[in-house]
């Protein structure tokens, strides 16, 4: 065990699907019955006290409980509050329930559907959101929090119990209006102090309540509520530690500070003045500092740091505690697991438990004195000099090629309307063409087969070969099914962005840099830590091998470059808009090569082009700028007659219409299906110009869409856009999906898109 200072030391939340994705196997057996809930159980309390003893080893004092969460932690808070829709029948806080809510279930032939999925923040980790209901009561049912507090209090009885604040959970919600989700602040507040007052009779000091949202442009309403609900929730004897995160409290600092609460929690990664803040605060409160950038893989430079704590320090001594910026539930677990990666790396990676280490050599460094830490802080030191020095971290050819890109306009030769015309002409395709978004199932065969692969058991012809098999497979379904546009499936790629990660200069890839993306699914961000290259085609053999099998048109299929750089982790001493330019470049000259080799139809995905939308309003216009000019850039140079495809999904378009039509993409595929097609109206709303596809299906849940689910919303699409610019697809791509489920959904999709087109024709 680490030495303790006497500065209190606390996360705000640590991943959980532990070590080797412990619990994602777990969750999909017991998904397909193969296991029960008992093992499960087992698995989950495994991964908790992992958790417990990372925690006491690196000396933290406060570990966090109830940042736990089998399925997602907004849906749990919905459950423990008795939030859901009355469509899920039960309201009953049990594990059951909770899948019920992000799988959905089918019910006598009826399909009842899941919540919502929604981007948290600006993180790609996606929560469930709830839906109120006006009549459906706040009705605590805390039994599995209680117990997961239990448990917790027995390995550490300073574990701190972690709740999603009263006005973060009504604020990110649905179903109500906006005033209507306010309406119900005050019975909720109730709710928590009821649990509250649980929680100190099980001898629980301090609890953390998550407010995020005010790092948001929070309308006032919201911000008026904040006081009332506190004096609501209070419970003398429990020590309510608020936090922040994400971004600065900005106007919103003298609000934070004053609330009835102990103690605040501020993200310093984006809070220029620390002293300010400990300025406004009441003599009796506790100052956390988030000053480790919880959304870094990178191994932190502690002595800056320490520089800017210092003053705190001496102003709030005991009072001052010290953290993460933000939960580290998005970073993957630990960096010990990364044998593999170059050793100028692997010395500079901090993952969640490297994190732990850090956070304690600060608060020995800021009691103790610099001198106490400084073997760790030469050590780091040598490690980044080392990263620094290596060529690939700056290479002038790549930066001569990009470094001129802001100052460009990058449009392509002809208007929409021009390049229209040229595709219809070389395409020839049906009103309301149908087509899907990209991927089809992931199957145990393929992955099982790339897995072979990776551990050398198959030669790069057997799993080329067996690629090729699944790709002519998949070009074959599509056929039967009907499909105007196909595509080859996607067999070949791990994941969109990792794919591409791997085939790219500057990037590495990791073994178990495994972040939850949502439920059991997770990504494994690539690594960016030189300038970005392309030396080689990276998909021009497989888009031109599907081609050959179709007299349809096949997409080519890439990720766009704002994607690939926001589900990477970025190297930290470069703009993102310098390393999305760089990725630009390369995307540029491998569509120029997909051009060149006879494909017609080029879907460039951007589904993190909403995510990486600032926080505050203030800081749009330069993101949107740039972003718009690294997609344009990437396929400025199609000829006309090369369709552009582009999708995204999880956003909310309102905010970024503008920007969306100015990328200026012949088709765009959105998701619209969760929300009850209520995103087009953006697009509607705004007369976008270009071909759109609304997801007429949901793919994110095991249910088979009927023509009768499926027409209506066609139906209603074509109310608001024109049929001559709409398209026919599902969602988003089919990977997580069985074939059982995708080729009866296709089937429907298709057989309504025939009867409208009729009707149209
Ligand atoms: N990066 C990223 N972010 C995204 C998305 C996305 O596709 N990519 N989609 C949106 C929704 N999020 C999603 C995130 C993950 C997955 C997903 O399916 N992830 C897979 C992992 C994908 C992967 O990297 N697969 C690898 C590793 C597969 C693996 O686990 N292999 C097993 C063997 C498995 C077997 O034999 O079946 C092993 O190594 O032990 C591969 O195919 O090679 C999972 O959790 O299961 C889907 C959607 C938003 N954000
Ligand atoms: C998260 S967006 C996914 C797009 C990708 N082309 C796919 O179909 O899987
Ligand atoms: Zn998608």
């Amino acid at each position: 065990m680490s030495t303790s200072s006497n500065i209190i030391t606390h996360t705000l939340g640590f991943p959980r699907i532990g070590e080797r994705r412990a619990l994602k196997w777990a969750l999909e057996s017991h998904w397909r019955g193969e296991s029960s809930a008992q093992a499960l159980q087992a698995t989950a309390k495994s991964v908790r006290a992992q958790t417990f003893h990372a925690h006491k080893e690196s000396g933290i004092t406060h570990p966090p409980v109830g940042d736990f969460s089998f399925y997602d932690h907004m849906a749990d808070t919905a459950l423990l509050f008795g939030q859901v829709p009355h469509r899920f029948g039960s309201t009953a806080n049990t594990l059951d329930n909770l899948f019920t809510l992000g799988r959905g279930k089918n019910v006598a032939g009826q399909n009842i559907a899941p919540l919502a999925m929604k981007k948290w923040f600006n993180s790609n980790y996606h929560y469930l959101v709830p839906e109120l209901e006006a009549d459906q009561p706040i009705a605590l049912d805390a039994a599995r929090y209680l117990d997961l507090v239990r448990e917790a209090l027995a390995a550490n009885p300073a574990a701190k119990p972690v709740l999603v604040g009263p006005l973060t959970f009504l604020y990110l919600s649905r179903g109500l209006d906006e005033a209507g989700r306010l309406a119900k602040a005050e019975a909720l507040a109730a709710g928590y102090q009821l649990l509250l007052n649980e929680l100190k009779a099980l001898g629980v000091a301090w609890v953390q309540i998550d407010e995020p949202i005010l790092t948001l442009d929070l309308p006032a309403d919201w911000l008026q509520a904040f006081e009332p609900t506190y004096h609501r929730l209070k419970v003398p004897g429990i020590k309510l530690l608020l936090t922040t995160y994400f971004g600065d409290l900005n106007g919103n600092v003298a609000l934070a500070a004053n609330l009835p609460v102990d103690g605040l929690h501020i993200d310093a990664t984006m809070t220029r003045d620390l002293i300010a803040v400990a300025d406004r605060l009441p003599d009796y409160k506790v100052l956390s500092v988030g000053i480790l950038d919880g959304r870094s893989i990178w191994r932190a430079d502690l002595a800056p740091m320490l520089q800017r704590l210092a003053p705190v320090y001496a102003r709030l001594k005991e009072r001052l505690w010290l953290a993460p910026s933000c939960s580290l539930l998005h970073l993957p677990l630990d960096a010990a697991f990364e044998t593999k990666l170059p050793e100028f790396l692997r010395n500079n990676l901090s993952y969640a438990r490297q994190k732990l280490t850090e956070l304690n050599l600060l608060a020995r460094g800021l009691s103790e004195g610099l001198d106490s830490i400084a073997l760790e802080l030469n050590q780091a030191a040598a490690a980044r000099a080392e990263l620094d020095r290596q060529p690939g971290r700056n290479s002038s050819t790549v930066r001569a090629k990009t470094e001129t890109i802001a100052a460009t306009e990058p449009n392509r030769r002809g208007a929409f309307a021009e390049r229209a015309a040229a595709q219809q002409a070389r395409f020839n395709l049906p009103l309301l063409p149908t087509t899907t978004i990209g991927s089809f199932p992931q199957t145990h065969e393929i992955r099982a087969a790339r897995k072979a692969f990776k551990n050398r058991e198959l030669s790069e012809e057997q799993y080329e070969s067996s690629m090729k098999d699944e790709i002519r497979h998949v070009i074959e379904i599509q056929e039967k099914i009907g499909l105007d546009v196909l595509v080859h499936g996607e067999a070949e790629r791990n994941d969109m962005v990792e794919y591409f990660g791997e085939q790219l200069d500057g990037f590495a890839f990791t073994q178990e840099g495994w972040v939850q993306s949502y439920g059991s699914r997770c990504v494994k961000p690539p690594i960016i830590w030189g300038d970005v290259q392309r030396s080689r085609p990276m998909t021009v053999a497989w888009a031109r091998y599907a081609q050959s099998l179709s007299q349809r048109p096949v997409k080519g299929m890439l990720t766009g470059p704002v994607t690939i750089l926001f589900w990477s982790f970025v190297r930290d001493d470069l703009s993102r808009e310098a390393v999305c330019y760089q990725i630009a470049e390369a995307l540029r000259q491998e569509i120029n090569d997909l051009a060149a080799a006879g494909i017609g139809m080029i879907q460039v995905d951007e589904p993190a082009f909403r995510e990486g939308l600032p926080l505050r309003r203030k800081d749009w216009a330069p993101y949107l700028n740039w972003a718009v000019r690294a997609f344009k850039h990437a396929v400025v140079d199609a000829p006309n007659d090369v369709q552009i495809h582009t999708h995204m999904c999880y956003s909310e378009f309102n905010d970024i219409i503008e920007a969306i039509a100015a990328l200026d993409a012949d088709v765009i595929t959105i998701e619209t299906t969760r929300s009850n097609m209520k995103l087009l109206d953006a697009f509607s709303d705004f007369h976008y110009p270009n071909a759109i596809g609304p997801g007429i299906y949901d793919i994110h849940a095991p249910q088979i869409p009927t023509m009768e689910e499926i027409e209506p919303r066609v139906r209603l699409a074509l109310e608001k856009i024109p049929a001559e610019r709409l398209w026919i697809n599902p969602d988003c791509g089919l990977k997580t999906r069985g074939w059982k489920e995708v080729i009866p959904s296709l089937e429907a999709m298709v057989a309504v898109a025939r009867k409208l087109r009729k009707e149209h024709g």
